[in-house]
């Protein structure tokens, strides 16, 4: 059984994360989604909480053909034992895929096999690039999958983010 793990902040999900793990799925039996900084939402840079992002990764993979799990990570304050507790909250994997520099080097050095999937579209295919077109009232539906952005549109998503940013 080939089980691998992909982290992110996810906020939001968009069409890079969609295309980093139907690429994935082609190589891995099963996928662990990591939402890291679980525990951090209502902030201008990580505006959804664990939840709403468990919402927006099971609804847009509806049709992938990869057993996975989406588990919420929360942040430890130490950066030597993160890979412990990620490893102690997760099924057992083989394999990580990040382009994170603190990612790899913390897993690189437990001895687990990291890759690093290529970027697409990076420029506009970025949750940076997203927040800030939500924030100027720019378009940014189609950097995501529908039904993420229905997702959005249900908990009323681009409000808050103005209500943090204090643009609102
Ligand atoms: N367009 C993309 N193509 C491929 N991989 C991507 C893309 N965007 C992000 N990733 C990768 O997906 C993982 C999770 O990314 P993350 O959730 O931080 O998204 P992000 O777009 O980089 O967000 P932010 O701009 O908020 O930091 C990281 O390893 C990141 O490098
Ligand atoms: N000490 C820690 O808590 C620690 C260390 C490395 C990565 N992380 C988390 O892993 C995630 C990495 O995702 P990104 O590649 O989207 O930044 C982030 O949520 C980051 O906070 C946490």
């Amino acid at each position: 059984m080939k089980r691998a793990f992909y982290i992110g902040r996810f906020q939001p999900f968009h069409l890079g994360h969609h295309s980093v793990i139907t690429s994935i799925a082609e190589e891995v039996d099963e996928l662990i989604i990591g939402i890291g900084s679980a525990q951090t939402s209502h902030e201008v840079n990580n505006p959804f909480t664990a939840g709403e992002r468990v919402m927006m990764i099971r609804h847009a993979l509806e049709d992938i053909d990869v057993h996975f799990y989406a588990l919420p990570i929360d942040d430890t304050l130490q950066n030597p034992i993160w890979v412990s507790y990620v490893t102690s909250r997760t099924p057992p994997f083989d394999t990580v895929y990040t382009n994170n520099p603190l990612v790899i080097e913390l897993f690189e050095e437990t001895g687990v096999t990291v890759k690093q999937p290529p970027m697409y579209h990076r420029n506009e295919y970025s949750g940076t690039e997203i927040r800030r077109r939500m924030l100027e009232g720019e378009e940014w539906k189609h950097l995501v999958p529908d039904a993420v952005a229905d997702v959005i549109e249900e908990i009323n998503g681009v409000r808050r983010l103005r209500r943090v940013a204090g643009t609102d």
